[in-house]
């Protein structure tokens, strides 16, 4: 069935994910930039952020929060997590009752430490809230190559209808009814890409890689479960498959900052330089907090928010990780 979707964030995502919902939906897309706006209306393009190849000729852009969503069935909001709320906000008065927000964003808030879906759930009471993840570089999907995604809702109806709505043949679109898992793998996975991105950039060589990825997964996994996400959510798309992706690929913003660290270069002007967001470097200070509220074990966020916050360098990040005693790969951690 053809929807009407409001899409709320013109980066890179947001644009992308736009177009795939515009081959058989009605889609507008709210972007800030009128620049932005007019390129998608009139070359179809962002070059801003999806520099080469166009979008979808159905999809339409809009400097207008209140026109994108008024007549929407679904909205999806592709804005980072830090200003997730502020764009709820001025979207609320004009959203239409019921309607359900699916979020893009995988971090979670700095002052609440709160998940995205919470964030929907506080400021648009009674809205089915969910998330779409998975591993999803937007530019490898704007660019027309396959990719596998999950969409998580709570009630298995609408997650089958946003199934079918997400949905096209090179974009295959998962259910899963884990939403705290789903929201919490995307956001996790962020701070071990830093991770696997330093290894690279200082040269560690491909079994260090693995062994980040190993056991960045089993940490995830340890918080994420602790905070009420299913083991098996973890193995999934949402979790292992998103960390692969992202902790081997040059293509994603957080593997980037970690190399560039890894190359010995300054966060501040890492972060200058940086067009787009990665959103690994805060939740990297709110997942240290979650760790210690939850008492769960993070050893490798641990050293990669030590070398973000506090002037470790990628090598005593390293020779943290060897000090530590290996345990039993049985044991939960
Ligand atoms: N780019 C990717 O490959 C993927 C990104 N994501 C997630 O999607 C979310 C959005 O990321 P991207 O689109 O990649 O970011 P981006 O950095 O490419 O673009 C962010 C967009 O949000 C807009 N924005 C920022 N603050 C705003 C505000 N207060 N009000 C309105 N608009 C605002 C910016 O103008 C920009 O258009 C992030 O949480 C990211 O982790 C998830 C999957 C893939
Ligand atoms: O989440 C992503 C791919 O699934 C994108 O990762 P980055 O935000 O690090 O680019």
């Amino acid at each position: 069935m053809k929807l009407n979707f409001g899409i709320l964030g013109g980066g890179s995502w947001g644009t992308t994910v736009a177009s795939l919902l515009a081959k058989n939906n009605n889609t507008i897309l709210w972007a800030r930039n009128e620049d932005t706006v007019n390129e998608i209306n009139t070359r179809h393009m962002n070059s801003k952020y999806l520099p080469g190849g166009e979008l979808n000729k159905n999809l339409v852009a809009s400097n207008s929060i209140e026109d994108t969503v008024k007549n929407a069935d679904v909205i999806v909001v592709g804005i980072p997590s830090q200003h997730f709320r502020d764009a709820l906000k001025i979207a609320k008065p004009y959203i239409r009752p019921w309607v359900p927000i699916v979020s893009l964003a995988k971090g979670l808030e700095l002052d609440t430490k709160k998940r995205m879906t919470q964030i929907i759930e506080e400021e648009l009471p009674g809205h089915p809230a969910g998330v779409l993840t998975g591993p999803n570089l937007a530019k490898e999907i704007h660019a027309g190559q396959a990719a596998a995604a999950v969409i998580a809702m709570v009630d298995d109806t609408i997650a089958k209808q946003l199934q079918g709505s997400f949905s096209t043949g090179l974009f295959r679109v998962y259910t899963n009814d884990d939403v705290i898992g789903c929201e919490l793998g995307g956001a996790l996975k962020n701070i071990l890409a830093i991770a696997s991105g330093m290894g690279d950039g200082a040269n560690a060589g491909d079994n260090t890689r693995a062994a980040l990825i190993t056991r960045g997964l089993s940490e995830l996994t340890r918080l994420g479960k602790a905070m009420g996400g299913k083991g098996s959510t973890f193995s999934g798309l949402a979790g292992m498959g998103d960390l692969v992706a992202t902790c081997s690929s040059s293509k994603s913003r957080n593997y980037q900052v970690g190399f560039q660290l890894g190359k010995g270069k300054r966060l501040e002007h890492i972060i200058e330089e940086m067009n787009e967001v990665a959103e690994g470097v805060k939740t990297a200070k709110v997942v240290m907090e979650l760790a210690r509220d939850y008492n769960v074990d993070m050893p490798i966020s641990y050293e990669v928010y030590k070398v973000l916050y506090e002037g470790n360098t990628v090598y005593d990040a390293f020779n943290g990780l060897l000090k530590i005693e290996s345990g039993s790969e049985k044991e939960p951690g």
